[in-house]
């Protein structure tokens, strides 16, 4: 059990498990490749082409002339084509990871090897292979670097054995073997070989529990697949690799801390954009630690977009911990919470939250940590953030509840029944510490007082927004009214249009 500002949080992010190593998902996505590689297409299609082809007679065309001598041709160039040869290494050229070389998004003379001394590497960079034209050079950088990024003599060996075997651009092969002398006199290692073998490391990929329709997993492309690769894989660079977010993202500063995660404003390179990158204090070494680390991006992602939940980009793991890209907000609400603010403002936050509240119950989803901290202002906007204790409404997933102090009487006794309702309840204390104007304490009679729906008069707020309050934190759960209920109350149409 973990202390968190008074509250009890069961052992969430505390837990037990073992990394399992197994096949790499790199192998896997090679062995996918096979089918789809269009050169092997190609051997297939050549293959019935030239033996289904009806036998020529004398009166051949001349265009089929011209098409049988274009055949022979490429098949010279291309050697026997068997259909159900083994391709080899060579025939992966076009996997997906070949487009995804960091090169073309590490900006100059950036400081990227975290774990590197540069200052000591005073080896020159290698031409950048967008230069050199063609395919097989980055081809060979990628085969040997995924094969082996840090062993320099058998990088070089292949790139020799290619030179012997195939047909290299001249000025290639000069830039090749400058390379691997470099390379071999120096230990140099490139920055995006580093990098893509950080990023052939995959996470975890589990069917996502948030998502309650399983039509909506239609067009995942894992599937079927799932229980095979439910297992971890090494989940971390190591300490010689290029960190993504450093290649990706420039921190501007720290905007937010947590009991177990730092935020930071961060400028993304490529697209010249501003966000939140949120990443876990917490070194999450084991598998079951980084399954519930994940549950909060899986909500994020089940919801998808609205306008009163904070945005989400992407997620990684990175050096055992986890990074999320998130819309960037202002501040949170807790600032305004030592503000006297106005009845109007009131409404307009409460009507929000309520609507974001509405939207991801309508999910099947239960936010549990409703409070000021984490509700995130943005142009005036209200946006609900911080799922690390979601969880599903109809009790599939383990409960976590959130801060304490917004937490109703029956979660604290493990009754589970009403998550929906929890929230409700959450959403009523931190709209009555907005009206205080100062942050609810630990205080045990205070506390006590708000779980019993014991609201003191708030003087210069109308009745019908005290009743509204007193309704929310009503002990029992089912007298509460659904986000629903509190989005058609009368009383917002003051704030309407
Ligand atoms: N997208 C964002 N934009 C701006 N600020 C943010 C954003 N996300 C988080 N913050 C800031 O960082 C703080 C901590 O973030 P968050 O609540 O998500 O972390 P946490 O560790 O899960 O928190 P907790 O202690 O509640 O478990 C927030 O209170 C907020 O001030
Ligand atoms: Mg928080």
């Amino acid at each position: 059990m973990f202390e968190k500002n008074g509250r009890t949080l069961l052992a969430k992010r505390k837990t037990l498990g073992t990394i399992q190593s197994t096949r790499t998902k790199k192998n896997r996505k090679m062995e996918g490749t096979l089918e789809r590689h269009p050169l092997i297409q190609f051997g297939k299609l050549s293959k019935l082409s030239f033996e289904n082809r009806p036998p020529s007679n004398a009166a051949s065309s001349a265009f089929q002339s011209l098409l049988d001598s274009e055949s022979s041709e490429l098949r010279n160039q291309l050697g026997p084509v068997d259909a159900d040869a083994d391709c080899g290494d060579k025939d992966f050229i076009l996997s997906q990871d070949f487009f995804c070389t960091p090169d073309y998004i590490t900006p100059d003379n950036q400081n990227l090897m975290s774990g590197l001394d540069i200052s000591k590497d005073h080896s020159p960079c290698p031409r950048s292979p967008v230069k050199l034209n063609t395919v097989k050079s980055k081809r060979c950088r990628q085969d040997s670097f995924t094969l082996n990024p840090l062993n320099s003599t058998w990088s070089t060996k292949y790139r020799f054995d290619e030179q012997e075997n195939e047909d290299v651009d001249t000025d290639e092969i000069m830039v090749d073997k400058l390379q691997a002398n470099q390379t071999e006199r120096s230990g140099y290692v490139s920055q995006s070989a580093v990098a893509l073998r950080s990023r052939v490391m995959p996470p975890p990929c589990l069917k996502n529990p948030y998502v309650m329709n399983e039509s909506e997993t239609a067009t995942d492309p894992f599937r079927y697949q799932r229980s095979k690769c439910a297992s971890f894989l090494p989940a971390s660079r190591g300490g010689d690799g290029l960190s993504r977010y450093l290649t990706d993202f420039h921190e501007i500063q720290q905007i937010g801390a947590g009991n177990f995660s730092r935020v930071f404003k961060v400028l993304k390179r490529i697209d010249g954009c501003l966000y939140a990158v949120k990443h876990s204090t917490r070194k999450l070494y084991l598998d079951s630690e980084r399954r519930k680390a994940m549950m909060e991006v899986q909500a994020l992602a089940a919801l998808g977009f609205h306008e009163n939940v904070v945005g989400y980009y992407c997620s990684w793991f990175e050096n055992e911990q986890l990074y999320i890209q998130l819309e960037l907000c202002d501040h949170s609400l807790s600032k305004k919470s030592s503000l006297k603010i106005s009845e109007r403002e009131i409404l307009v936050i409460m009507h929000q939250v309520a609507k974001a509240l509405q939207f991801v119950h309508e999910k099947g989803i239960a936010h549990l940590d409703v409070k000021p901290d984490n509700i995130y202002i943005k142009n005036g906007v209200c946006k609900l953030g911080d799922f690390g204790c979601a969880t599903r409404l109809d009790k599939s997933l383990p409960v976590e509840e959130g801060d304490a102090r917004y937490m109703p009487q029956e979660i604290l006794n493990e009754n589970y029944e009403h998550l929906d309702k929890v929230d409700i309840f959450s959403l009523g204390v931190t709209v009555y510490e907005l009206i205080r104007g100062s942050p609810l304490t630990e205080s045990r009679n205070q506390s006590l007082n708000i779980k019993e729906g014991k609201l003191p008069l708030l003087p210069g707020h109308s009745l019908q927004l005290q009743q509204l309050l007193k309704a929310m934190m009503d002990r029992d759960p089912k007298r509460r009214p659904s986000a629903r209920d509190i989005m058609n109350h009368p009383m917002f149409d003051r704030i309407r249009g």
